[in-house]
């Protein structure tokens, strides 16, 4: 007979729960159009999630609903166990501080600084001292990377700079949870690449669960552990995206499956062209040892 502990009797809770939510949006005609329909989704703490799907899926009304910028028509967007659409102004304004949000255009306020772009979340809070604001601000910089740039404006910036002022901004209240909209699609290759290395410290290092929109498949391959898929609205397959495919219900799945097992025949033939190597170079020492 075996015996599991409370712990194990108990699964983990998701931190966010979304229980059937329903977005529809009138259009100029006067036509209803289904954005997100019933869709349940659990996340849990620490998770790198992707959403993906063709464009005009609801992705981004999806990850809009986590944080009420969009509210659900019907539904509960659960965070941490409350369900926000249950929340006051006041609880939801307060609630906000623990899930921050980027966006593919950064959406920095322009005619002020990068200090007062990151102290902003905390200037509105009203929480804090000006000591503990500059404080973090700082800490939030070097995070990121650019302590140096404290005084610069928004254009004095290049893209990718600003997303990683917006990545302190949305880090500067400790949030649990980052939503990240197309986060990279307004930057080139390499700038997408270092960036992503940053997202994937913040969730290491800070234990940070990040949400993210993309249609950037090799983001999902560098970055997720969690992929869900939209279709019309309905979350159509979710999925580990390093655990073997059995086999995949959808184009998308199946395309990040074979980006997956690329990368890890790569891998793999890298590990194989050392190990071939080793005794190469070994013998290449002893030759070099021999004539010296
Ligand atoms: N405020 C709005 N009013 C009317 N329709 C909207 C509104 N917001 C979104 N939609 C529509 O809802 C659908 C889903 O939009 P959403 O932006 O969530 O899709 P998406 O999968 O993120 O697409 P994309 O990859 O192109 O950004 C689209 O057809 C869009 O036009």
């Amino acid at each position: 007979m075996t015996f599991s502990s409370p712990a194990e009797a108990q699964p983990r809770p998701p931190l966010i729960r979304l229980e059937s939510v329903q977005k529809s949006f009138t259009l100029p005609d006067g036509a209803v159009f289904d954005a997100v329909r019933s869709l349940s989704l659990d996340i849990h703490e620490g998770d790198v999630f992707g959403l993906i799907g063709k464009s005009g899926a609801g992705k981004s009304t999806l990850l809009r609903l986590i944080n009420l910028l969009e509210r659900p028509d019907s539904g509960k967007v659960l965070v941490g166990g409350r369900d926000l659409t249950t929340l006051s102004r006041r609880e939801l304004r307060d609630t906000r501080q623990n899930i921050g949000m980027i966006f593919q255009q950064f959406n920095l306020i322009q005619n002020a600084t990068v200090f007062d772009n990151v102290a902003f979340p905390l200037k509105i809070h009203g929480r804090h001292s000006r000591a503990e604001i500059e404080a973090r601000v700082r800490e939030c910089l070097e995070l990121v990377g650019l302590g140096e740039k404290i005084h610069s404006y928004p254009a004095q910036l290049s893209g990718g700079q600003k997303q990683r002022v917006a990545i302190a901004r949305a880090l500067a209240p400790r949030p649990q949870v980052l939503l990240c909209d197309e986060p990279t699609s307004a930057l080139d290759s390499e700038t997408t690449r270092a960036l992503l290395e940053t997202l994937r410290d913040i969730n290491l290092k800070l234990g940070v669960t990040i949400v993210i929109v993309t249609h950037e498949l090799s983001v999902v391959e560098v970055l997720c552990r969690q992929v869900a898929i939209l279709e019309q609205g309905r979350l159509v397959e979710q999925f580990e995206v390093d655990s073997p495919a059995a086999e995949r219900a959808t184009a998308l799945g199946r395309e990040i499956d074979a980006l997956v097992r690329r990368r890890e025949r790569d891998a793999r033939e890298a590990l194989a062209a050392q190990a071939l190597s080793f005794p190469q170079r070994q013998q290449a020492g002893t030759q070099e040892l021999a004539h010296a």
